[in-house]
This record gives structure tokens, sequence and C-alpha cells, in this order.
């Protein structure tokens, strides 16, 4: 077997020791190092602790207990995330012991919805700068900006990026996008197991066109407006060259880019950098991964083929037409044509229904899709185009609330045994309906998953469970999986073989309980599961660049392989 990538790989963060001369207040001033009451009497010795801690001696079980209780104790999901984050910046090992151990509690205070509100208030809860800020004005010395950041024992395995132009449904949040960046890379840790120091976020801060920001005194971000297209292209060429230069095997994430450069930034960098763009791909590959068990659910309810399907998504932006690309899939590998696949979807946007003689300039991610049977009828409200669709599912990514009304409802449960509706906007705030009006409309008939996650409910005395159908499930274990095989580019196919993991997932008790994601209880096992899948489709393509050494494993092998690569929380070593 050719050598571990871990042997030749100076990327992989170091577990030795500090040197013994680290002085204790340097200690307890460390993320990576503070225990805070857990460390023995011994160690308190030789780490000259004596008398700078507590006397009880504390398990990470009992810290997690406490830290538990004054999270619960703040009144308001923001006060939430600031104590998190507090603690992340104090006690990395414990905050992230926290998260995986009551992670249905705490990701939705340090993710959607709440990372939405925290990106909105950025500058006016900062305490401590976190991550790398690269502005406009850097451009010509980014690489100096890199260089800057602190890699005391090992470089960053993987970056997100964003400049803050589209955050969740939010609209343009300038600087304060920082925070999702900064979100995402924390569920790489609790959900793909990378080590907490090899995580890098990154804002590029090209300005903001949000009047209030600008106008706002705390704000902490650049003050002008958003650089031209031009402009910012040139500098994302800088900054990428710069990025893997710096660290050759660095995954890179796009995050929340305004569409049109969303779209524009993948098809400039996706063949030349080691580079997905999680609201294009990752969203597809989820939504993907959970159609596949929702059309299956479907089709056993109709008795309808599982390629019986009509899609009508509403959003066509960077979200929608990523998962309507995506969707593709589903249609091809069940033996129809691309053109087959292609009329089984229909897109709307805030004008109507998205068709080739609709008599606006279509943008050019929404070309693809614009329908041509429409007999020069258009259909501008979304009741006017299911009736005229008939879909068989209700995708919504249109950043408008409530758009799927009772009434939208009513007429999917009247066309479906088992309407698939899925409002997927971001945040909760944003989402298109919420799971108790789609139970209640659909009379409990109806095969549901939302972006942001919403409560169980007793309906007509049965239990139903709500699907999140949220990117988290796979974009850990895309950037996991290309991370451990230095993977030298992330392919299509290798997004596509994530939601098919993804979808086979779904362990038996899962499936009896109607779910189309599993439990994200189980989020660290799915994302081996995931990732060991991509790596082999990475190997199949010979994007791996690990000297064959994942390549030579057998499946449970490699399977066993990435879960030991997965970073736990735990004090056994002095540094994490
Ligand atoms: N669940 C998940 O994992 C993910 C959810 N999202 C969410 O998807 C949403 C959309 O994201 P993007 O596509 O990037 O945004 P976008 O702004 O590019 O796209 C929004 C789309 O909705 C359409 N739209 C706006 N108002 C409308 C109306 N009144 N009627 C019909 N269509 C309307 C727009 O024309 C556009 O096509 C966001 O809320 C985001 O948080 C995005 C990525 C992942
Ligand atoms: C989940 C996510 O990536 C978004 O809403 O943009
Ligand atoms: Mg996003």
């Amino acid at each position: 077997m050719p050598p571990s990538p871990r042997e030749c790989d100076r990327s992989t963060p170091s577990s030795s020791a500090p040197p013994t001369t680290t002085p204790a207040t340097a200690i307890l001033r460390d993320l990576f190092q503070h225990q805070d009451t857990a460390f023995s009497p011994e160690k308190r010795d030789e780490l000259h602790l004596r008398g700078l801690l507590p006397p009880a001696q504390q398990s990470m079980e009992l810290q997690i207990e406490r830290a538990l209780a004054q999270i619960r104790e703040k009144k308001t999901d923001l006060g939430r995330y600031v104590a998190l984050t507090a603690l992340r910046q104090t006690n990395v090992r414990l905050f992230y012991a926290l998260v995986m151990a009551h992670g249905e509690e705490t990701l939705p205070m340090i993710y959607t919805p709440t990372v939405g509100e925290a990106c909105q208030k950025f500058s006016r809860i900062f305490r401590q700068p976190e991550g790398l800020t690269i502005t406009i004005e850097d451009k010509g010395s980014v690489k100096d900006v890199i260089s800057n950041w602190p890699v005391p024992a090992g470089a960053p395995r993987i970056a997100v990026i964003t400049d803050g132009s589209r955050i969740l449904g939010l609209g343009d949040l300038g600087y304060g996008g920082l925070g999702i960046s900064i979100g995402k890379l924390s569920l790489y840790v609790a959900a793909g197991g990378i080590h907490p120091r090899a995580t890098l976020p990154i804002v590029v801060d090209v300005g903001t066109n949000n009047q209030e920001l600008l106008d706002d005194p705390l704000y902490l971000g650049l003050r002008r407006k958003r650089a031209s297209d031009d402009e910012v292209y040139a500098l994302m060429d800088e900054v990428m060259e710069a990025l893997q230069t710096a660290y050759p095997n660095l995954i890179i994430q796009f995050e929340d880019w305004a569409s049109e450069r969303a779209f524009g930034l993948l098809e400039r960098f996706q063949n030349k950098a080691r580079c997905f763009n999680d609201d294009i791909q990752g969203t597809g590959c989820v939504i993907l991964g959970g159609f596949v068990n929702a059309a299956r659910l479907g089709s056993q309810a109709s008795g309808r083929p599982l390629h019986d399907q009509r899609i009508l998504f509403f959003g066509a932006g960077s979200a929608g037409v990523g998962v309507a690309k995506q969707l593709m899939a589903f249609f091809t590998r069940q033996g129809l044509t691309v053109e087959e696949a292609r009329r089984k979807i229909w897109l709307v946007d805030s004008k109507g229904l998205i068709t080739k003689d609709r008599g606006d300039k279509l943008a050019d991610h929404k070309v693809y899709f614009a329908r041509e049977d429409n007999e020069g009828k258009q259909y501008k409200s979304l009741d006017d185009v299911v009736d005229y669709v008939k879909p068989t599912a209700l995708i919504g990514l249109s950043t408008v609330p409530k758009t799927f009304t009772p009434e939208v409802l009513q007429k999917m449960h009247k066309l479906n045994k088992a309407p698939i509706i899925m409002p997927l906007s971001n945040p909760s705030s944003l989402s298109e309906c919420d799971f108790h009006t789609a139970l209640e409309a659909t009379e409990g008939s109806c095969i549901f998953a939302s972006g942001s996650p919403f409560p169980e409910e007793d309906y007509n005395g049965k239990h139903y469970i709500p699907g999140q159908g949220n990117n988290l499930y796979v974009f850990p274990a895309i950037g996991l999986a290309g991370a451990l095989c230095k993977a030298g580019n992330i392919s299509d196919a290798a997004i596509t073989e994530a939601a098919v993991a993804l979808a086979d997932s779904l362990n038996d008790a899962e499936k009896k309980e109607g779910r189309v994601y599993p439990s994200l209880k189980r989020i660290r096992e799915i994302s081996a599961s995931v990732a060991t899948r991509v790596i082999q489709q990475m190997n199949k393509e010979g994007a791996a660049r690990d000297g064959g050494y994942t390549g030579s494993m057998e499946p449970e092998e490699l399977h066993e392989w990435v879960k030991g690569e997965m970073w736990v929380p735990s004090y056994e070593k002095l540094v994490a």
C-alpha cells in the first residue's frame, strides 16, 4: 500500500503537545488548549495552572451540562448564538462536543435559522475577529493577506468563501456574510469531522449595496457600493490563484454569492480549481437525495411509476436552477433521455412560468428550462401555474414566505395521493410554508421537507416528522472526501454520487417513519458513508491525487479509514 497521505501531508494539523514553556495564561487563552475544569491535578502542576482554576476537576460531560444550561438561560436565539460563539472562541473542544451531543437543539442556533439573524447583526454582535478578510482594496496583494493567516500546526483543508451578496434569502449583508462562512465551517467540523484548525472562513468584501449597513456607524465592512463584475472577477482570479498556491490541497466552497456571480464563478473555476458551489451543487445534491426517497414514497402511495413526476420549482435562482439541473439525474438514471428529463421540470420566477416566449430577456441560467410547449399562453400566479402544470412535486426556492398558501397546497392534495412539498427557502421566516400548514392543507398526505427545521407535529392521531432538505447533509461530506483524497477537482458525477449515497443512507427505522432524510443525530455516520462513496467516485475519475492510497482500499476498509480520519473532540491530548 502507498504511504498514507497523512505521512506526507503537512496540511494535517499536528497533535503534538505544546512546548512545556507555554505560559499558563497562554494555555488558558488558547481555544485549542483550553480544557476548563478538566485539567487533572497532575496536569495543573505540570503546566503551572495550580491556583488558576477552580478546585473541582470535571469531565467534559459535566462541562457540556453546564454549558447547555447557560445557553438555555439566554432569552433569544441570537443570545444563544452569541453565547455559543463565545464558547467556540474559548474552548473549541467543548463547543464541538456540545454541538455533537445536542445537535438537534444547537444546530438551529449556530446554523439556519439563527445564523441569518447573526449575519444581519454581525457588526453589532461582533466581539473578536474570526476568519480571513480580503477586500477589493487588497487587489494586487492578496497573497500577502493570505500569508498572514496563522497556521500554527497545519494548513487549512477547507475554505468557505462568500462576498455576502445573498445570505440565505436575506439579500446583501455585506461584511456580515462572514457569519455564513463561519457557520458552514462549524458544520464541517461537527458533521464532517474536519479538524477545526483546518477550516478557513473567508469573506471577500467588495462593498455592499445595502444602504442600511452603509449608514450604520457600527458597520465593520468597507463603506462603499459593490464593485463591478469585472473588478470582482479580477479580484477572484487573484484570490483563487493565491489560495491554491498557498494551500495546494485546499477545497474551496463558494457560499451565498448572488446568483449571476455564483454561476459565473462556478463556470470560471470548476475545471481549474478544487472548488464547488454549495448553493448550486450542494443544494442540488441534497434535494436529489431526498427526492429519490420522496418519489419512492409517492410512487408507493399512487401506484404510479417512479419517474412519473412533474416537478414545479417556485424560484429560479442559483438554488432553483441548481436543484433542477441535479434532479435531471433522477430521471436519466431511470432511463429517460436528457430531453425527456428536461421536460419533466417547470420553473417559476418573479414574473411567472418561465417560457421562451414570455417577452422578457431571460437570465442565462434560466434559458435551459424555459418551456416551449405553453402554446403562447403565459401563467403568472402560482395557482394558475399549478392548475396548468399539475405537478406531483412543488419545490420552493424563492425567498418569498407563505407563498405555498393553503389553497395551493389543497390543489396539490387534490392532484396527488402523496404530494411532495419542499419549501426550501431559508431562514424559517422565509419558508414558502410551514409544516403545520402543509399537513393541514393536505390532510396529512404530503411528503415534506423544508430548508430550515420545523418541529414534529401530531395530526389526526398520527405523528409526523418533517424532513430538513438542507445542504448540510452533503457539503461536509463532499469537502471531507475532497480533502481526504486530495481531489484535483470536484466533478458533477462526484456530486451526483453524494446524492445517491445520501438517498441510500436511510435505515429501516427511518424508512418506516416515512422519512426522506436520515435523522440528524446520525449526521457523522452519514457524512462518513457519503464521503466514502465520493472518494470512490473521485478515484474512478482519476481525480484523487493521494498517490493511489484511497484507490487501493476495499470499500469497507475505506469507510473505516474515513471514519478514523474524522476529528473527535476530546481532552485526551493536550492540544486539540
Ligand atoms: N435548503 C437549502 O439547502 C438551500 C436553500 N436555499 C434558499 O433558497 C432561496 C433562494 O436562493 P437563491 O436561488 O440563491 O436566490 P435568488 O435570489 O437567486 O433566487 C430567488 C428566485 O426566486 C424568484 N422569486 C422571487 N420572488 C418571487 C415571487 N414573488 N414569485 C416567484 N418567484 C419569485 C426570483 O425570480 C429568483 O428566480 C434562499 O432563501 C436560500 O436560503 C439556498 C441554498 C440551499
Ligand atoms: C442552506 C443554504 O446554503 C442557503 O440557504 O443558502
Ligand atoms: Mg447557501
